[in-house]
Order: C-alpha cells, then structure tokens, then sequence
C-alpha cells in the first residue's frame, strides 16, 4: 500500500529538481503543506495538473526522509549484510536535526532514485545517475536482508525506535496484529476530506449536492467523506457557509464534549476553532462557547469561521494555562463551565498521514515539553468545571504517554474528577486522522 506516484518523466525533472533544491534551502525540516502552498503560488507557468503532480512528489519524498538517507548511506557503505544493524544504530542517534541535514547533502537525483524504489514508482531514471546496475542490485539486497531482519516498516519510513511505542498502543487499545500492519503502512496514504454540516437539516440537500457535483460521497452518521476533493471550495453549500472541513476523528471529540443548547461552554485550547464551531452547532446559539487560546492571532480565526456559520455565542480571549481562568461573571455565578474541552498541543503523531514532515519532529526533547505542558494545561483548566460538569482531556496523538499517562497523572492529583471513558478514534478503525480523548466528570 505505498503511496502511488505517476510514473516518472524525465521532461518533469528539472522542475522536481529546482522545488526540491528550493525545500532543502530552508534551515530546519519545514512545515511542507505550508511551504508548498507558498512556493506554488508564485510557479505561474504550472497548470492545476502540474500542482498537483510536484505537490504529490514532494509529500512522498517526506514521507521516506530516513529510509531515502539510510540507503544512500548504506549504498555508500557497500555491505549490505550490515545493513539493518546500520539502520538501528543511525536511527537511535537521529535528530530531527541531523535528520534534515543530511537531506540537504543528498545530490536530489539520488532522492528520486531512492524514492522510485521505496513508492514502486517506474518510469525515467535521471541521466545523472550513472551507476544504475549496482543500485539496483543493492536494492534487491536491502530488500531481502530487512526481511530478514523482520525489519520490512523500515521502508515505510517507520522508524524502528516507534515500534515498541506501537505495541503499547496495540496493547492498551486492543489493536490485533493484524491491525499493526496496515497502521504502519497507512501513515502513507492520505486521510478523505471529511465535511461537518453546520445545521441536522442541511444534512441531506447538502449530501445531494456534493453528489450533483459529480463527488464520491460516503456518510458515516451526519459526516460526509469526499472522495476526489479538489474544488470543494467551489460548491454553493460551503460558499453559503452550511459546511466545515474537520476530519473525522476530529468531529467524534467535540460529539464527546456532547454540548446541549443553553449551556456554558469552555474550548481552552480553541486554536482555529474546528471544535468550537461544532460545539456552537450542537448548541444552537443556545448558551455560550467561551474560545480561548495562548496564540491570540488564532482566535481572529474563529471570528470569521462563526460569523459565515451563523453561530453568535461564541466569545474569544487569549488565555495562556499559567494559571486557571478568570471565570466570565455568568459562568461563576453558575459554579463553572457546564462542558470544559482541552485539545492540548500535542506530538500531532495522529496526524502524520496528512502532515508527513511532522513525524520526523518527533524526539525525546519535544516530547518531553509536551508533557508537561499538557499536564499544565489540565491542570489549570479543570478549576474551571462546576460540580457535576465534564471535562474531556483530548490529543491528536497515538502515543500512550500524551494520552492515557497524561489522564492517569491528573487523576492522581485531581481527587474531585472520575473518569467516565477514554479511547482513540479514527484510524485504523476508520479512514481519519488518529485522536485520543478522555471523559471526566467533576464529582466534587
Ligand atoms: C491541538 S491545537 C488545538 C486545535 C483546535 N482545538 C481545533 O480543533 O482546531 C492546540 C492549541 O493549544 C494552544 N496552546 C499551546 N500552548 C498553550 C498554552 N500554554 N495555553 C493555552 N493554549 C495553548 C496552541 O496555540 C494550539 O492552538
């Protein structure tokens, strides 16, 4: 299940060339979908079937960055018996920084060659490679050593040190074996666009819609699936303001908050309002939404989102988890918040199969951080739940310690909650990003 490439052509180089040359100018791993979406703008000679072909090449690139640097590496080192213990031992020393550097050493038509192989990509080799045979061969080596090795996920670019943090998760969620796999291999395909109709009753003209529209169209409850997304901005339901985009997973957090008209609600880290949105939909510009965020830019977001949705309760201000909030007057006089959300910043690992750069960030010193400032987010947003309230802890992450450890800390020292539910959702139960969330409940 490799991500699938049109095959390559050799008239395309040049311009594969010149973007990724570009890319590797930047100093740290960038951010591609934002890179990408900036550099192409500028490319006025590109049709939309050109976009779209450089941006595939590129997103698939940065889904192998190790295993296209660990090959080159080991090509160079010439034995290919060693390779697998090559493989660990670089992968246990590698940063993201170091990881980037080396990209920016790799000579570009080396990256196409190793990413061919590693996507099963035919087509043009570039003419600049000249010892053809000898790659090749190694190739078939490589291949038959990491089997072996029972190494295979390596070229996934799944890096050996994440396995032990699958198998946790397998365990603690009751993945089979037989569901390991396909997560490994799926962090190499691209999630559907997933839609969220603002109001029930816009459900089913809006689904007849998207289909006129000539879209594959699944639903899963009141989430619609496109299939074939480019040019959803197009549709009149969105231009009316009747849709969202928020994936799947996404949509099943804010249904756990279960938001009910006429309530006071916390989102504490609102970011651009996915979640708020569908909080004020459940709630019918009933009660209030209360949005804040550290990142006060963010919060102008949900500004604009609220007002083309038809959503007026929904208020925003910074707030930045060094200490609990100021409660609004309302709010306090009814002892707290009804429903409080902490979406916390995370490793984002959930959502590597749109974002593929964002894996590679992933290290001890990152997480570390995270922990602890999810820990202190929780921490001091939970004051603000009255007695009999909810509170829902979630993450777009997979990795037990973000979420299952985070929730079991703050129980430790948070004797007033109990904990009602917790799972990850999405992928690989279903064709989504991967997010986690706990149900707690203020007893006390
Ligand atoms: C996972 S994102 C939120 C996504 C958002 N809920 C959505 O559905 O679109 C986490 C958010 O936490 C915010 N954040 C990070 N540190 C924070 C802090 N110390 N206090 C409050 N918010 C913080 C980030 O700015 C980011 O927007």
């Amino acid at each position: 299940m490799s991500h699938a490439l049109p095959e390559f052509r050799g008239f395309r180089f040049p311009h594969i060339k010149r973007l990724w040359t570009a890319l590797c100018q930047e100093p740290e791993l960038p951010q591609l979908d934002r890179w990408l979406s900036k550099t192409l703008r500028d490319e006025k000679a590109f049709g939309r079937r050109d976009r779209l072909y450089y941006a595939d090449v590129l997103f698939a690139a940065m889904r192998y960055l190790q295993p296209i640097v660990l090959l080159e590496a080991g090509f160079k080192a010439g034995d290919v018996k060693q390779f697998p213990a090559l493989y660990q031992a670089e992968d246990a020393a590698m940063t993201s920084v170091t990881l980037w550097q080396s990209v920016q050493a790799l000579p570009v038509e080396v990256v196409l060659f190793w990413l061919a192989k590693l996507t099963d990509t035919g087509g043009d080799w570039p003419r600049e490679i000249t010892d053809l045979a000898e790659r090749h061969q190694f190739w078939t080596n490589v291949k038959q050593v990491l089997n072996k090795a029972n190494m295979n996920d390596v070229l996934q670019g799944w890096r050996p040190r994440w396995q032990p943090l699958l198998a946790a998760r397998g365990l603690r969620s009751g993945w089979s074996q037989e569901l390991l796999h396909p997560f490994v291999q799926g962090q190499n395909t691209r999630p559907p666009l997933w839609l969220r109709v603002q109001r029930p009753e816009d459900v089913a003209p809006v689904a007849a819609q998207i289909i006129g529209q000539g879209y594959d169209l699944e639903q899963d409850g009141d989430a619609l699936k496109v299939i074939g997304e480019r040019g959803i901005y197009q549709l009149p339901a969105w231009q009316e303001g009747k849709l969202e985009i928020q994936d799947w997973a996404s949509q099943q957090i804010s249904r756990a908050v279960d938001a009910q008209p006429g309530e006071q609600v916390w989102d504490a880290c609102a970011g651009g309002g996915g979640k708020t949105l569908a909080m004020a939909s459940a709630m019918n510009n009933k009660g209030a939404v209360t949005a804040t965020d550290i990142r006060e830019y963010k919060l102008e977001e949900i500004k604009k989102r609220a007002k083309r949705a038809g959503w007026f309760n929904v208020r925003r201000f910074p707030w930045d988890a060094e200490a609990p909030l100021r409660l609004p007057k309302e709010v306090a006089r009814q002892g707290g918040f009804d429903r409080v959300l902490v979406d916390a910043p995370c490793t984002s690992s959930g959502t590597w199969r749109r974002n593929p750069d964002a894996r590679w960030r992933l290290d001890e010193t990152q997480l570390t951080e995270l922990l602890a400032l999810q820990d202190k987010i929780l921490h001091n947003a939970a004051p603000a739940v009255k007695v009999g309230g909810r509170l829902v802890y979630a993450t777009c992450s997979w990795l037990e310690a973000e979420n299952e450890q985070r929730v079991e800390a703050f129980l430790a020292n948070n004797a007033g909650f109990t904990l009602e539910q917790q799972q990850v959702v999405g992928f690989p139960h279903q064709n989504a990003d991967t997010m986690f969330y706990a149900v707690l409940t203020r007893v006390a």
